[in-house]
Order: C-alpha cells, then structure tokens, then sequence
C-alpha cells in the first residue's frame, strides 16, 4: 500500500500525541497495529509524540539527571578542561551561549555537553567520518561516564525499538532499519538551561527554533517545561509539557527526505521562563555515516517523483551543519 493512501488527520492536533510503544515488544503481531498506527498519525501530523512503555528504568533516568546536575556545577575552569574546542569529534563542554541554533536572534541561554558512539582517535572511520571519534570525559567525576554510557547503550536500544514502529508504520519490513543502525552517528546531548534573566535580551531564547538534522531525537526533560512544537496549522507555538516518565520523540530532516515530507520534521525550541534551572537530554540517532538515505517507494504516489537526491548520512549531516552554522550571525 502507498503511504499517500494514509492520510493526515482532517483534525490537526492541538497537543502532542502520547504513543505507548511496549506492544512492539511483543513475540505477536496483533500487538503490534495499535502502536503502528498511533506512530504513523503523530508522524504524519508533526512528527512530535510522548513515549511511553520504552522500558528505560527510572533509576537510569534519574542517575542521568544527577551525574548531568553535578558536571554543570563544576566550576567553569574544570569544564573547559573537557572543552568541545579541543576535540575533532564534536564531544565535550560547550559554553553557555556558543550555539545559536535560530539566525538573527541572540545566542542561546544553555551550556552542554556531547556524547557520542566511542571510536579510537587513529581508527579509520574517525578519519573518514562526521562527528566520529572518542569521548572525552571529566577525570574528577568517574560516575559520569558510567551512567552516560549506560544511558546511551539504553538509547541506542530504544532508538532501534522506535525505527522498528517507524518502518511497519511505512508499509516496510520491521528490520527495514537494520543496516542504517549499524555504527551510527548518535550524540546525546546534556544541555542545562540557566533561568532567563528578568530583563532578557529580545528574541533571548533558552534554544532558539529549528529543525533537528538527523533521523529521530529522543528527549529526556525535567519537570520545568519551556519546549515548543509549532503548529503549522494554526500558526502558534504549542507547549510540549514535561510528561513525567515519557520521552519526547521527534523525527529529525533525514526522515522527512526518506519519506519526500510525508513524514514531518518540525520547528521546536525551548523558552525557559519559569524562573528556575532547566535540564534536558536529546539524544540524536541519524544512523550509519555510508547508508544511503534514498526516497521510500511507499511514499511516492501516482506520478509523483523524489523531491530529494539520494545522499549519505554523512554528507546529509555535514550539509545541515554547515548550513546551521553559515546561517549563524
Ligand atoms: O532541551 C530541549 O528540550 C530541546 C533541545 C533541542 O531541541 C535540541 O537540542 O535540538
Ligand atoms: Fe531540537
């Protein structure tokens, strides 16, 4: 069946959906059609939904949030030490203000840190391919490492679940994913969020509005609020609420070109005005850096041809970042 066939919702959503994926678990594929189909309408909409039944365990989360809590509150010298400016593959602390993810408004008022897959310095891919290489981690806080990379082996799990759901809810084979999955490019960011000042720069922003680059994004939030999803249809911004024990799912600009927009990959940003510290944790898969991201069949309908050239991981994610940062003033 063509994916033209499933049509959006004549009704736009006014919130974001909430999917529980755990039927994707199980051995019966009765189970599975529910899920299916719930991923397919969010996708179609606004590509944004809460996940829920994700089996990742509370105590993982909150170790997350603990180890995150006490890097940001290193001083500044020690989290220079571990400076993104010092590695080759975008990992380690980026300073509060030296991302400007929206063009023509002021830096954003967040500080982060960047994880990604751990690969050796000398290795032949680290040479070859986009943000691929080792981690860097702070020597005084050895728990860190331990429950980040625990956090992000449990994300790269669940990243795979959700492709899984992605790929039936587009007529393909479940493992439709497996190759794109293998050694991917996949950053978990810890971002802490400082309150905004009382007399804000105008246009200030906690993260200023954009699109993510790669495949999908699966975002751990606190309890303080502030991420917005627009809404296209009614031209409004709509507040994705922290939903205690869920994920924030959203699909990144590689699956709208795979799907040639079917599939949404929609404007978010985050405004922290609650006049407290805001932490969060995007974790962004966008696969494997040779796989081909090629327009699917199934969504092609009648005549219609690819809008979007066939390209690599690779060369799509240094297109976005060079695009990102040439629009940067
Ligand atoms: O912090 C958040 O809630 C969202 C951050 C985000 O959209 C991003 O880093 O791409
Ligand atoms: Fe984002």
């Amino acid at each position: 069946m063509s994916l033209a066939s499933y049509l959006p919702s004549s009704t736009p959503r006014t919130s974001v959906p909430v999917v529980d994926i755990g039927g994707l678990r199980s051995p019966d594929p009765a189970a599975w059609g529910p899920v299916v189909s719930a991923i397919r309408d969010a996708c179609l909409d606004k590509g944004f939904f809460y996940c829920v039944g994700h089996g990742v365990d509370p105590v993982t989360i909150e170790r997350l949030f603990s180890v995150s809590r006490a890097f940001f509150a290193l001083s500044e010298a020690e989290k220079r030490k571990v400076s993104l400016m010092r590695s080759k593959a975008n990992r380690g602390y980026e300073a509060l203000g030296a991302q400007t993810l929206e063009p023509g408004t002021p830096p954003d008022r967040k500080e982060g840190y960047y994880i990604g897959l751990d690969v050796a310095a000398d290795s032949d891919l680290a040479e070859r391919f986009f943000n691929t290489g080792p981690n860097v981690w702070p020597e005084a806080m050895p728990e860190f490492r331990l429950a980040i990379s625990d956090y992000f082996d449990r994300l790269c799990a669940l990243a795979s679940l959700i492709l899984e759901g992605l790929a039936l809810s587009l007529d393909l084979e479940r493992r439709f994913f497996e190759a794109f999955e293998q050694q991917p490019i996949a950053t978990l960011r810890l971002l802490h969020y400082p309150p905004q000042p009382a007399n804000p720069c105008p246009g200030e922003k906690g993260c200023g509005a954009h699109t993510d680059f790669g495949g999908i994004t699966i975002l751990l939030q606190d309890d303080i609020g502030g991420l917005q999803v627009w809404d296209r249809d009614a031209e409004q911004w709509l507040d994705a609420a922290p939903m205690p024990g869920a994920f924030v799912i959203n699909l990144g600009d590689m699956m709208s070109r795979w799907t040639n927009d079917r599939y949404h990959s929609t404007v978010h940003r985050v405004v922290n005005t609650s006049g407290q510290e805001r932490y969060s944790a995007p974790f962004f898969f966008s696969g494997n850096p040779e796989h081909l991201i090629e327009c699917i069949p199934s969504c092609l309908s009648g005549d219609e041809g690819p809008k979007y050239a066939a390209i690599t991981v690779d060369a799509h994610m240094r297109e976005r970042y060079a695009l990102a940062s040439a629009l940067v003033v």
